[in-house]
């Protein structure tokens, strides 16, 4: 089953063709990885899901119903959730009360003027920073973490609006290389065990070729190739074009 399904996207900004065509099928349950070089328009084609930019042309269904021009809080609503390159999570507050005001936003009861910390909030946020490993940082607040522990915060964040398909941006920038495996086994295990579909940025290729069922490789707004990390990654093309890796068989393609 197709849980998303992009087709013919298209956004410019001025002379800059970020998506020119985009024709991209999620499948329900898969890890997709989304690889190419800086200003391929990876960002772009999030943001453009998650109704933070609205394509020029084109459609996006998800689970069959078209969502271009939806605000991104009804795509939240819809079961479509998102992190981000740099973290947003509130700096001032725990890991537990960020974990519990997005519990609280998907509820809509979040309110400024209100912090109160519902227990039945609290028993969720403990229950989801369990399944990340976090229960030892539960009361840390987020502006003392590290980059990994702030990446897995905002991504528990997000499976607290229990979404079904998940867009991560980056989920391994600035995160320690010691660290990065074991990051995103944790994210890998959590979202699979709670069948939620991902599709997420990443440049650490052993990242991609170890979690991604399949890879799309981003090139001047463009996919230029997909399929199984195994195909695409060896591939001279993207290789020499995306990777910078010259091969033999690159050259002689070249
Ligand atoms: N809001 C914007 N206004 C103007 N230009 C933009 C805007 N957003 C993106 N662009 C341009 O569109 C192109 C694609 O940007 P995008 O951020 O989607 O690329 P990317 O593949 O995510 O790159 P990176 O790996 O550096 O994050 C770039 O040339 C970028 O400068």
């Amino acid at each position: 089953m197709i849980l998303l399904s992009a087709k013919g996207l298209k956004l410019a900004f001025g002379g800059v063709k970020a998506a020119d065509g985009i024709d991209l099928d999620v499948r329900n349950g898969e890890f997709l990885a989304i690889i190419g070089p800086n200003g391929a328009g990876k960002t772009t084609f999030i943001n453009m899901v998650t109704g933070y930019l609205t394509p020029q042309a084109g459609e996006i269904h998800y689970d069959g119903q078209p969502l271009v021009g939806l605000a991104p809080r009804r795509l939240v609503r819809l079961g479509i959730a998102r992190s981000f390159q740099l973290p947003q999570l509130f700096l001032e507050h725990t890991v537990a009360e960020n974990v519990a005001l997005a519990i609280a936003a998907r509820e809509g009861l979040w309110s400024p003027i209100r912090p109160l910390m519902r227990s039945a909030w609290r028993a969720e946020a403990d229950d989801i920073l369990a399944q990340f490993d976090l229960s030892d940082i539960a009361e840390r607040r987020a502006d003392t973490l590290n980059e990994g522990a702030r990446k897995l915060t905002d991504i528990a964040m997000a499976v607290a609006l229990k979404p079904r398909l998940i867009l991560m941006d980056e989920p391994t920038s600035g995160v320690a290389a010691s660290e990065k495996i074991s990051i995103v086994e944790t994210l890998v295990r959590v979202l699979r065990t709670a069948g939620v579909t991902a599709v997420f940025v990443e440049h650490d290729m052993d990242v991609v070729s170890r979690f991604a069922d399949r890879v799309a490789v981003w090139s001047q707004g463009k996919i230029a190739a997909l399929g199984p990390p195994g195909a695409v990654l060896t591939d001279p093309n993207v290789l020499r074009d995306v990777i910078g890796i010259e091969t033999e068989a690159g050259h002689a393609a070249a």
